[in-house]
This record gives structure tokens, C-alpha cells and sequence, in this order.
């Protein structure tokens, strides 16, 4: 972890030439997988999978017996966690539902809202360096509970070929219709344009890493998507108050997601910055994924000393990340003061993992500072709304005047036409 300034991290952020590169090599591959998806078909998702995956599939779509091997092959333990994590999930996003509503019909108008599901939902679940099981349930639980019809996942395959257990009985727990073992930006593709295997889908949610979310946003406006929902991150604001060893294990926590994650410390404490760099290191060494960390520690890891806690919450709001720690005194009070973050945690009991898999509100959430804009995914990802209006004769007549009068403001004299022979002739 580097040790600098709010005014030596602003600078790094204004000037960061090294991934604006980077940025470009990603844009032209990805747009590359695009194409080719876009003119082969099949015949690219498998050239690609083996190209990036290493491994030749003869079938992308997993089978029924696949789904029954793998049923064999998870825990008692996994079984039970997986169902009160599903529990949880469903009674946060239960209260998300939106329903249809109308106007009463006094005064001869009746107006409405009438929301209907998405008809065909892809769930992109990320597959490269991990598997996450708890994505399958974070993103269909809440397009079921918004009734959408058909929802399919694409999840990349291991080395033998095959989808993790896990994923699969998550997948078969909340009801998913099927699995094509599909990653990278040619999953994208392919839900977004279709193929002879692959049915196109309306609306692309899920996160992935920086191909995958590079494509969403690429094939964006042919297809809607959720967010963008790249690489992790965390940021923990500390004081004095937070133990030392707890924040060293979070910032660890989404290190170990993907080298390019995010992990920022900001404290009031010269010494707490300190104690986190020393617990950072003892903790790394005994951890699996040791390599990821340290790369992304290299890369993206920050402690940052600030005067106070006011001056920490101005630079949290700069950079929107899209999860947020405050291990302060009196957390709960300052919650009024961020304007953007993904997922804010409270205290030093409300660790970003609990989020993750546990707690209920959903762990995909918009990175790359576009929690200044964006929410995370929920029912209301998966419905859309229509307006309806119903005037009867006489409340079109009482309102015709202005309406020609509005129509003839703009020159739009087909407008108030329309308006006007019904005024002439109201008897039809
Ligand atoms: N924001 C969220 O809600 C959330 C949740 C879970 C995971 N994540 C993030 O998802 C990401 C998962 O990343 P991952 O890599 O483990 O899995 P992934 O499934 O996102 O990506 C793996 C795929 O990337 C493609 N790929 C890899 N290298 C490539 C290259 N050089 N060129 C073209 N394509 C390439 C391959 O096709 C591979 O199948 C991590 O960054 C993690 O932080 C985010
Ligand atoms: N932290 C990830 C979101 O950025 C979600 C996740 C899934 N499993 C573990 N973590
Ligand atoms: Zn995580």
C-alpha cells in the first residue's frame, strides 16, 4: 500500500497515463470479440473460450446432467448458508416491487403508471479467477421477484470444461431457465446480438472484470444494461476508534478479487495508517490468493492521511467508491454526508463481506466512480413502465384550447389538427 496525501492522490487520479493506455487495449480487443460475435456466431464464442479460457467445449449450454452431477457434489453446509443467504436476499427486494397505479376516473380522465417485467434478462456471473455463487442469487432474485419470464446465465468454464458446482445449485435454487458456459466479452456479445445457440436477451445485469464491463458498455442502446460493475473496491474511513487488524482485513478482502481492485484507507491517525500497513502485511502472507493481492495492492492500494473526518468525507464523495467502511465514532450520523457511494457499512461490525454474501441488500454496485450516478442493481433494474391516459370527450374539449394554442407555439400545425377536428366535430 502506498502512504500519500489527498493532494498527492488527486494528482495521481488527474494524471493516470498508465490506464488510460491500458483502457485503450481493452476498447480494441473488446470491440474485436464484438465483431467477430457479430459475424460467426457459435463458431467465435468457442474459437474465443479457447483462446481465453484454454479449453475446447463441444457444447455451450450445461445439461441436464451436469446440473444432476453437481447437485451430488455440494455440501450440507453450502445447501443451508445458500438458503438463508436467499432468504435474506429476498426479503431486502421484496419491498423494491413496483405495482402498475391509475388515477380514479372523476372529471372524465384517468391517468397511470403500468409496469411490466423485462421479457428476457442475461446474468453475466464473473468466472475467471474466482466462482461466485452469491452473484447468481443477487442478480435473479430480484429479476424473479420483478416477474421477469426468461433469465439465462453465462459464466465462464474451468480448465476441465465444467461450471463449479456451487454456481450451478445456485443457479438451480432461484430458478435460472439456463447456463452457457460462456466468459469475457463474447458472453456479452452473444447475449446482446444472439447466435443459433444463444436467444438474444432485452436487458444484460452482472458484473465482470474489465473486458466484461468494457462490453456492456460497448453493446449498450442495442441492449440495455445495468451498470457499470467492474473490478471491486473497498474504502474504509477510520479513526482512532477502528482496530487496526479488522481494516487491514477488509482492504484484504477485495484485494482479492482481481489485480485490478481497489483498496483505499482514509484515516484522521498517523499511527492508525501505520498499524494498518503492518497488520496489511502479516495478514497477506497467510492468505490463498497472495499473488492477486499484492498486485493489487501495487497498483491500487492507498492509505491516506487526512486533517478530519470532514476532509475524508470530501474525498470519499470525489472518488464514489463502490463500497464504503466508515469504522468512525458515531458512523450512523455521518451517513447524511455521503452523496456517493455503492454500499455504505457502518461500524466495525459491518465488514464489506456481509454484504457480499449475507446481509441482503445487493452486492452488485456500480464501480469506477459511477456510484456518483448509479444505484445498485435491484427489482427496479428488471421493469419497465408505461404511461397511460384516458380522456373522455368533454375533458378533451375543456383542454383543447391550450393544447392548440401549445401545438401552434411550436409550428406543429399537424398537432393541433388533431385536437381541432375533434373540436369541430365532437359529435362522432
Ligand atoms: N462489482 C461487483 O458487484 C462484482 C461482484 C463480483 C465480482 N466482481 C468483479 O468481477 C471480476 C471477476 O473477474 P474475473 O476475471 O475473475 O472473471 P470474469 O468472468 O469477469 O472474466 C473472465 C473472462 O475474461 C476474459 N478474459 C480474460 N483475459 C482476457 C484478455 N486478455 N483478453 C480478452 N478477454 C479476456 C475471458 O474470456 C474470461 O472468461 C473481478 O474484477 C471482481 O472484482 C465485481
Ligand atoms: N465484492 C464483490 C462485489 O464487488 C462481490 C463478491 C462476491 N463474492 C465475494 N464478493
Ligand atoms: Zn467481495
Amino acid at each position: 500500500m502506498k502512504r500519500i496525501t489527498p493532494e498527492q492522490f488527486r494528482q495521481e487520479k488527474n494524471n493516470d497515463t498508465y490506464s488510460q493506455a491500458d483502457e485503450n487495449n481493452i476498447d480494441e480487443t473488446v470491440l474485436e470479440i464484438i465483431k467477430q460475435v457479430k459475424k460467426d456466431g457459435n463458431e467465435a464464442l468457442y474459437r474465443f473460450t479457447e483462446q481465453f479460457d484454454g479449453i475446447k467445449l463441444k457444447q455451450l449450454a450445461v445439461t441436464k446432467d451436469e446440473f444432476i452431477e453437481a447437485k451430488g457434489m455440494i455440501s450440507d453446509e453450502f445447501k443451508s448458508a445458500l438458503e438463508e443467504a436467499k432468504a435474506n436476499i429476498t426479503a431486502f427486494h421484496e419491498v423494491q416491487k413496483e405495482y402498475s397505479w391509475f388515477t380514479d376516473n372523476t372529471e372524465g380522465i384517468m391517468l397511470g403508471q403500468k409496469v411490466t417485467p423485462l421479457e428476457k434478462v442475461g446474468v453475466y456471473v464473473p468466472g475467471g479467477k474466482a466462482s461466485y455463487p452469491s452473484t447468481v442469487l443477487m442478480n435473479v432474485i430480484p429479476a424473479k421477484l420483478a416477474g421477469v419470464k426468461k433469465i439465462v446465465i453465462t459464466t465462464p468454464p474451468d480448465a476441465n470444461g465444467k461450471i463449479s458446482p456451487e454456481v450451478l445449485a445456485a443457479a438451480e435454487v432461484v430458478g435460472v431457465d439456463e447456463v452457457y458456459k460462456l466468459g469475457g466479452a463474447q458472453a456479452i456479445a452473444a447475449l446482446a446480438y444472439g447466435t443459433s445457440s444463444i436467444e438474444k436477451v432485452t436487458k444484460i445485469v452482472g458484473p465482470g472484470n474489465a473486458f466484461v464491463a468494457r462490453a456492456k458498455k460497448w453493446v449498450y442502446g442495442d441492449v440495455a444494461i445495468d451498470m457499470i460493475a467492474g473490478p471491486s473496491e473497498i474504502c474504509v474511513v477510520a479513526d482512532e476508534s477502528a482496530p487496526a487488524d479488522y481494516i487491514a482485513a477488509d482492504l484484504l478482502s477485495q484485494a482479492e478479487h482481481d489485480e485490478q481492485s481497489t483498496s483505499i484507507c482514509i484515516t484522521t491517525s498517523e499511527s492508525l495508517a501505520t498499524e494498518v500497513q503492518r497488520a496489511i502485511d502479516q495478514q497477506t502472507t497467510t492468505l490463498d490468493r497472495k499473488d492477486i493481492i499484492e498486485k493489487a495492492l501495487t497498483q491500487n492500494g492507498r492509505i491516506i492521511v487526512v486533517k478530519n473526518i470532514q476532509e475524508a468525507i470530501n474525498l470519499v464523495n470525489e472518488i464514489a467508491p463502490e463500497h464504503l467502511q466508515l469504522m468512525i465514532e458515531n458512523a450512523t450520523e455521518k451517513v447524511g454526508d455521503i452523496q456517493n457511494a455503492g454500499a455504505v457499512f457502518l461500524g466495525n461490525f459491518s465488514p464489506e463481506p456481509l454484504g457480499d454474501y449475507f446481509a441482503g441488500p445487493n452486492h452488485t454496485l456500480p464501480t469506477s466512480g459511477t456510484a456518483a450516478f448509479s444505484s445498485p442493481l435491484g427489482v427496479y433494474d428488471f421493469m419497465k413502465k408505461s404511461s397511460i391516459i384516458r380522456y373522455s370527450r368533454d375533458s378533451l374539449l375543456d383542454a383543447s384550447e391550450n393544447i392548440i394554442t401549445l401545438a401552434k407555439a411550436e409550428g406543429l400545425s399537424a398537432h393541433a389538427n388533431s385536437i381541432q377536428i375533434r373540436k369541430d366535430n365532437h359529435n362522432a
